[in-house]
């Protein structure tokens, strides 16, 4: 399946022929980290190749239009409940420099004893499925070869059917998987024997296919009360699973330690992050760290969260990191909306670019209290691990409701969360082995009966689902009713038709987000905020965050609803606008001419605001591109104008006319565009008007070359006139 950059991703491509469907490898794949590498004006020191095909960051057209891809994989986190829009949004997460592409599963899936086919819709989630993950890696396959990188399907080997899962991901090619048994038992209530019981199994099996383990610490400090009080449990936790994994037979570099920077400001976050960032790296030197942006304290206010989420990636680029996960900036306030996955992609991006290079410029301090707060974190690390030992294990001290107390270990305070070793969901449902045991594939923890040929064990029974793909039963949909092909009769009927709603989560969803300022007391402004957004036609208008400006001066809100509205794309008028030159290209091109501009606020008109912001250098005005311009000022007669022009031999005229009443800016354009050619200055000399009620049309209609309204810079000016002088190879 190929992607073309001009076209929709296309879903019935994606779904035809799934039963034939192969992955075209298995495990995880890491960025290519080069030392050194000279991305356009700039030579970058934590890089990796770049991608064929992206969306650079806005303000890359200052620097020809770069994109430099960071040297860590960059995760995006995706909830919504249909398989078949998250395929548009992970294309456009990788086109924004994301490489690994997790996908929650729907609310429940981690208490269903078995695997679930077809692709129903999920909550919060999607239902993981064969088809589903058929689904997308080959969708990801297309995206990969259209961005030009491997890109990682990530998802979850979790609940109590973790080794069912575990062999289905390896049979279908998912690249890294969520695995701490732990997760089952304080999170999910699972019986503890069967969740560490099926994550040996699980392990084995993902430690034979390659795939990139993430441990389930970063839960921790989403659920503790003060979350830097946790930092001692999130070493314990690690050290569990990271110690189970290994005895599990996982490699090291397959065991990434999922780590969060508890803290977010006002509490001063790098102080408390920092020791804790770089103590977990000394004391799991040889494992993989996968960096995590905090959730714990977001709210609903996106830049607030943003800058929380830019104060993280500092610390990762502080410390050693090899995949930075993103969170997505309206997680606190929503299920999160595609075009947020995005943002949150770019705020990785754009700090890891920003701080390239940093350890060649700062090193942490080592003296002072930073090395003592390090040290302090390992030892009572250590001590939580002696007293779990002491006390007879890990049961016992889950049992004591040791794990996720709001005490700053060892100081405890009796709220962590308690789990009975003989409870859970599954409680009592590991039976011993039998002594001939037979495994059904061949990657296996503990004794099988079937030794094999060569190391494989399924050779003793003419292969297993691993080794012989073919072997593998494809069920494709399992209810006619609650499928992909149902959810997307409306979608595909409106795109064909040309229709288009508005969107943020699902297709055709039209939901849309207004953001408006009150000036009033909060509760005042909040009520007469909601009764705009109706008579604006939202539809259950709910206010997603309001931000105080002040107690009684007003509130900013953004506020949510849905609008009933679909627009015909084959009735919308043409588009022509034409891109503006590029500002080298403008300068390259006009400085070595030396040409005059003569500028004025005609008539009986003193506003000049606008006028400055086209010419002066410090508004990005055309005086950056070397013209020399000669501006009259304001209430400027026509005649002034014109003697300038013959005076200083200029080439162009731009009038700026705010006033409008009477149409006396069309008699100004009329006047202009007549004494211009009766002293015969036209058509050498260009004639352009700029003003909030100018358009082109009005402008030309009334003698000008051209007009421009609200919202022009001055770069837009300036390629108007190189083009119209190239076309006259001036
Ligand atoms: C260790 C572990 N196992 C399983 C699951 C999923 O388990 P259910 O299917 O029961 O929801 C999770 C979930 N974490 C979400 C991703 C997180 N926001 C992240 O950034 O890593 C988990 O952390």
């Amino acid at each position: 399946m190929k992607l073309d950059p001009n076209e929709k991703l296309d879903i019935l491509e994606v779904l035809r022929d799934l039963d034939q469907y192969r992955p075209r490898r298995k495990g995880w794949v890491w960025r290519q980290r080069l030392p050194e590498q000279t991305i356009g004006p700039f030579i970058y020191k934590d890089t990796s190749p770049g991608l064929k095909r992206s969306v650079p960051l806005p303000a890359a057209e200052y620097f020809s239009h770069i994109d430099p891809q960071c040297d860590l994989v960059i995760t995006t986190e995706i909830a919504s409940g249909r398989f078949e829009d998250d395929l548009r949004r992970m294309r456009m997460a990788a086109w924004h420099g994301a490489d690994h592409i997790m996908v929650i599963r729907t609310t429940g899936q981690s208490h269903i004893d078995g695997l679930i086919e077809g692709t129903p819709e999920g909550v919060g989630g999607i239902p993981i499925s064969r088809k589903q993950i058929r689904a997308t890696r080959k969708a990801l396959d297309a995206i990969e070869d259209e961005v030009g990188r491997p890109i990682n399907f990530h998802s979850y080997v979790s609940g109590v059917a973790g080794p069912e899962i575990a062999v289905l991901f390896v049979e279908e090619g998912v690249n890294g998987a969520h695995q701490d048994p732990q997760y089952n038992v304080l999170y999910r209530d699972i019986n503890m024997h069967r969740s560490f019981v099926d994550a040996a199994e699980s392990k084995k099996i993902m430690a034979d296919a390659g795939i990139l383990q993430l441990d389930g610490a970063h839960n921790a400090n989403a659920t503790a009360k003060e979350a830097w009080k946790v930092t001692p449990e999130l070493f314990v936790q690690h050290a569990v699973n990271t110690a189970y994994s290994r005895a599990a037979g996982m490699a090291p570099v397959q065991i990434a330690l999922s780590t969060v920077p508890p803290t977010a400001p006002p509490a001063p976050k790098l102080r408390l992050d920092l020791p804790y960032a770089v103590a977990l790296r000394e004391l799991f030197k040889g494992y993989k760290f996968r960096a995590q942006q905090n959730t714990r304290y977001m709210e609903a206010d996106m830049v607030e969260t943003t800058v929380s989420h830019v104060l993280d990636t500092l610390i990762s680029r502080l410390t050693e990191t090899d995949i930075q996960s993103t969170i997505t900036p309206d997680e606190g306030r929503n299920i999160p909306w595609h075009y947020n996955n995005i943002a949150g992609v770019n705020t990785a991006r754009q700090t890891l670019m920003g701080l390239d290079g940093l350890d060649e410029l700062l090193d942490i301090r080592q003296d002072g209290a930073f090395r003592e707060q390090v040290r302090e974190l390992k030892e009572r690390a250590v001590l939580f691990l002696e007293e779990i030992l002491a006390q007879g294990g890990y049961y016992q001290a889950v049992e004591a409701g040791h794990f996720v107390d709001s005490g700053y270990y060892p100081e405890r305070r009796g709220d962590g969360i308690v789990r009975d070793p003989e409870g859970g969901d599954c409680a009592a449902t590991v039976i011993r082995r039998a002594a001939d045991y037979g495994a059904p594939v061949c990657s296996h923890f503990g004794a099988n009966r079937y030794a094999g040929k060569a190391g494989k064990p399924c050779g003793d029974y003419g292969g297993c689902t691993l080794c012989d793909p073919a072997k593998i039963r494809y069920i494709d949909e399992a209810d006619d009713e609650d499928n992909v092909m149902r959810r997307l009769e409306i979608p595909l009927a409106e795109r064909a038709q040309g229709l288009l709603r508005p969107e943020v989560e699902k297709h055709g969803d039209g939901v849309v987000c207004l953001t408006l300022f009150i000036p009033d007391e909060p509760h005042t402004a909040m009520q007469a905020a909601l009764e705009i957004a109706r008579h604006m036609g939202l539809n259950n208008p709910e206010v997603i965050n309001q931000r105080v400006m002040h107690p009684a001066e007003g509130s900013l809100f953004e506020i949510k609803g849905t609008v009933d509205l679909v627009i015909d794309k084959n009735a919308l008028p043409a588009f022509s606008q034409i891109q503006p030159l590029a500002d080298d290209e403008i300068e390259a091109w006009v400085r070595p001419r030396a040409i005059h501009v003569v500028a004025a606020t005609v008539g009986e008109d003193e506003h000049t605001v606008g006028l400055h912001e086209i010419l002066d250098i410090k508004h990005g005005g055309i005086e950056k591109y070397g013209f020399l311009c000669h501006n009259l000022g304001s209430s400027v007669s026509i005649e002034a104008v014109l003697d300038k022009v013959e005076q200083t031999g200029a080439l162009a005229v731009l009038i700026s006319t705010v006033v409008t009443h009477a149409d006396i800016h069309k008699q100004h354009m009329q006047r202009l565009a007549r004494l211009a050619a009766e002293r015969g200055l036209r058509p050498k000399v260009l004639l352009i008007a700029g003003g909030p009620r100018i358009d082109e049309r009005l402008a030309r209609e009334c003698g000008m070359d051209t007009g421009f309204g609200h919202g022009t810079t001055g770069r837009d000016v300036a390629s108007f006139l190189v083009r119209r002088w190239q076309g006259q190879d001036r």
